[in-house]
């Protein structure tokens, strides 16, 4: 993305240590983002363990990266003071992806709403309940339907879509949602989808949307960047990217959605075995970390990192397209 930035990721890196000996490495690896000042939904695509979750939790200023900063409106997050970070906290929000598991169930999810609205949100008291009731209608509820239910009383849809009203109170202009309709049916998936598709063309609100489901991210997105073991090996436009994948590893993970025979889906179902055996080795790869998977590695591959390469606006971590 170009033009004018809301959120700018510069060369973030997140280490974490695993192991008894407290083993090294980059969850997150070096990744550089920009996206745009105008409504967009980004999505963060990838298997288990690429790091699509570090880097939610790296925007959200819930990680602090090791090295690179991350800007918000050109502000460093992580250099907030006094009233910046009640800004910063109300401009970007996340909705996680179990809503059981974001409410207390012994609390009645109003009283959620209603500290949102009063703490972080500062609406008056008396105009508390009509703001809430506003804010629940957009998301197809009402305060009727929620006031005096507790979490378990509401289906996993209906639950969501309370997160996502709680995430509305505070006015953001980002929503970081991870993962959140891995846990719905796939019926109701696509109505929360749709959901966001919506709220960003009514309210202008940018979604960050992490998942491991390329139809739905192909349906709603803009933009989606592909990534593996904390590197993203490739960015673009959302159409451009999924129907006319460059990057080896984007190959792989479309066919495992996209090619019903069984026989590809047995061979990916091999790979991704493999994969969790070698997950630490591709981590702290000395070049590319995709490598030891790709059918076409070199042994320029093994060996040296590859660039980013710019092939008509979409970005590929990958030797295969260096001239
Ligand atoms: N707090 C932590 N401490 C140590 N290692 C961590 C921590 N959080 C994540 N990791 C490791 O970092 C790597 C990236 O994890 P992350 O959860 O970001 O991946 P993900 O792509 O979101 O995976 P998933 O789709 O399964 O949620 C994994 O190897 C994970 O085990």
């Amino acid at each position: 993305m170009s033009a004018q930035a809301l959120l700018q990721l510069k060369n973030v890196t997140k280490i974490f240590r695993y192991g008894f000996f407290g083993f090294k490495f980059k969850a997150v690896d070096n990744v550089s983002l920009t996206l745009e000042d105008k409504p967009f939904i980004f999505t963060l695509a990838g298997e288990s363990g690429s790091g699509k979750t570090t880097l939610a939790r790296i925007i959200l200023g819930i990680y602090k990266p090791e090295y690179g900063e991350v800007l918000y409106k050109g502000k460093n997050i992580f250099k907030l003071k006094g009233g910046e970070v009640n800004w910063f906290r109300k401009e970007i929000q996340a909705v996680f992806q179990d809503p059981y598991a974001t409410f207390n169930l012994l609390r009645k999810v109003y009283g959620y709403l209603y500290d949102t609205a009063k703490n972080v949100a500062g609406i008056k008291k008396d105009e508390i309940d009509a703001y809430i009731d506003e804010t629940l209608q957009r998301v197809g509820l009402n305060i009727e339907k929620v006031k005096d239910k507790y979490p378990h009383e509401f289906s996993g849809g209906e639950l969501q879509r309370v997160s996502i009203a709680r995430a509305l109170l505070t006015n953001p202009r980002i929503i970081v949602a991870d993962e959140p309709v891995s846990m719905l049916d796939a019926s109701l998936r696509i109505s929360i989808v749709n959901l966001f598709k919506e709220l960003k063309e009514s309210l202008g609100i940018s979604f960050i949307y992490i998942t491991h489901d390329l139809s739905t991210a192909y349906y709603i997105s803009d933009w989606i960047a592909i990534m593996f073991r904390g590197w993203i090996v490739e960015t673009g436009p959302v159409e451009k990217v999924l129907n006319d994948p460059l990057h080896p590893y984007t190959k792989t993970l479309i066919m495992s959605v996209a090619v019903p025979d069984i026989k590809w889906r047995s061979k990916w179902l091999e790979a991704i075995k493999l994969a969790s055996s070698i997950e630490e080795k591709e981590f702290i790869a000395r070049g590319c970390k995709y490598a030891g998977r790709c059918p076409y590695a070199t042994e320029r591959c093994l060996n040296e990192e590859p660039p980013e390469i710019n092939i008509n606006d979409v970005y590929v971590k990958c030797w295969l397209y260096q001239k």
